[in-house]
């Protein structure tokens, strides 16, 4: 039986393998279900539980629905020398968006950068594991989508914009890629969920109600709260930012055209809308002083002075590497509603699922 004991750990590779049978009884051919077990793992291994393994047993119930395509691929709709339009073909979002970005690549190192809009992706889990692939592939790079709203704009009395998760990467030389990956609202809308499944009160600043006020009754949350956007006006603009580059340019659906992926009826196709810019860093400046300038840039922020209590200023992704290491030493400590969810997903699928 599963436990929430800190100790108890899952090697990355059982969860891994675990996903792509869940994936590949419903259908998945093996080499998707091996994408997307490999997002959704990579992201539990930096500590960002929503977004990791937790998604799967919605993914799993979309594809038994049928929402969900196990027998199509993503596809270039249209395409120049620097851009490319995908269609994701209602495939698993993991999918679509793990072949976005290789063709933002391969562009990028032909044209210097490479900008790909998706239209008829779904849900992609997080934005910072395809801004990763860029930076891995020694560029920088930028990801986000949309989503079924679930954030107010400033005044507003419900949702506006979906939580537009957003996130760029950039390599350096020695150490980790800069990696900042969120949402436009205060919090993803997962953080309310799992805050209410383990009884915690909800932060002040994370909600507003139908009425446009602010609210910590967490279980309101979705159908009558919506999520604060970050910063008020500069979240909320940011995320149309994301939703014309991932939603209108595209041609997928946009805000309350978005099917949510988790609620409703399985057998529809959200119609994401999602988009990936990848930047050859070679093709502007020399490689060894973009990594000098880079290293510069680091060493002065990590060297300011810190107020009392920090011991030193953090570059976006710091946390998430020191988790990943631990995750590769000792395995991932998954959190309990994560294995309750995965409990879920393998008794829905016949999948044993051993914690
Ligand atoms: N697919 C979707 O529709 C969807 C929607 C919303 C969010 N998401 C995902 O949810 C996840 C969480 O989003 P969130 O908005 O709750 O993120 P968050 O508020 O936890 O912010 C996380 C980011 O902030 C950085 N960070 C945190 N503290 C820092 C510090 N002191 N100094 C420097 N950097 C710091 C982290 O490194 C990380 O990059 C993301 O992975 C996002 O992509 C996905
Ligand atoms: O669940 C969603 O569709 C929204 C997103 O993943 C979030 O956590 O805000």
């Amino acid at each position: 039986m599963a436990s929430a004991v800190a100790d108890q750990t899952i090697s990355i590779g059982e969860l891994e393998d675990f996903c792509i049978r869940v994936l590949t009884s419903l259908g998945v051919g093996e080499d998707d279900a091996r994408t997307t077990a490999k997002a959704l793992v990579t992201t539990d291994t930096w500590g960002v539980y929503t977004h990791g393994t937790k998604l799967l047993r919605g993914y799993a119930r979309r594809l038994r629905g049928g929402g969900l395509r196990n027998n199509l691929s993503p596809k270039i709709a249209d395409e120049g020398a620097a851009w490319a339009l995908v269609d994701g073909q209602s495939t698993l979002g993991q999918v679509t968006s793990t072949f976005a970005t290789e063709v933002a690549i391969r562009k990028a190192r032909q044209a210097g950068v490479g900008f790909v809009t998706v239209t008829n992706s779904c849900h992609f889990g997080a934005a910072g594991y395809y801004a990763w692939l860029a930076a891995k592939a020694g560029m920088i790079g930028l990801a986000m989508a949309n989503d079924v709203p679930s954030v107010a704009a400033p005044g507003s009395r419900g949702p506006v914009l979906g939580s537009n998760p957003i996130a760029f990467s950039c390599p350096t030389a020695a150490g980790d890629p800069i990696l900042l990956d969120m949402s436009i609202a205060t919090v993803a809308g997962g953080k309310v969920f799992a805050r209410c499944k383990r009884g915690e009160p909800i932060p002040p600043g994370w909600l507003v109600d139908d009425a446009g006020q602010p609210t910590q009754d967490g279980t309101l949350y979705p159908d009558r709260a919506s999520l604060s956007p970050v910063g008020g006006h500069k979240g909320y603009g940011i995320g149309l930012l994301i939703e014309i580059l991932a939603g209108v340019l595209s041609g997928a659906a946009v805000t309350k055209q978005v099917g949510s992926w988790l609620f409703g009826d399985m057998s529809a196709p959200t119609n994401h809308g999602a988009a990936f810019l990848a930047i050859d860093v070679s093709a502007i400046m020399t490689p060894s002083t973009f990594y000098e300038r880079i290293a510069a840039l680091i060493s002065e922020i990590h060297a300011e002075p810190t107020a009392e209590g920090v011991a030193s200023l953090m570059l976006p992704g710091e946390m998430e590497w020191r988790n990943r290491r631990q995750a590769e030493s000792k395995g991932i400590a998954l959190p309990a509603d994560v294995i309750d969810s995965l409990q879920e997903a393998a008794s829905e699928s016949g999948q044993p699922f051993v914690f």
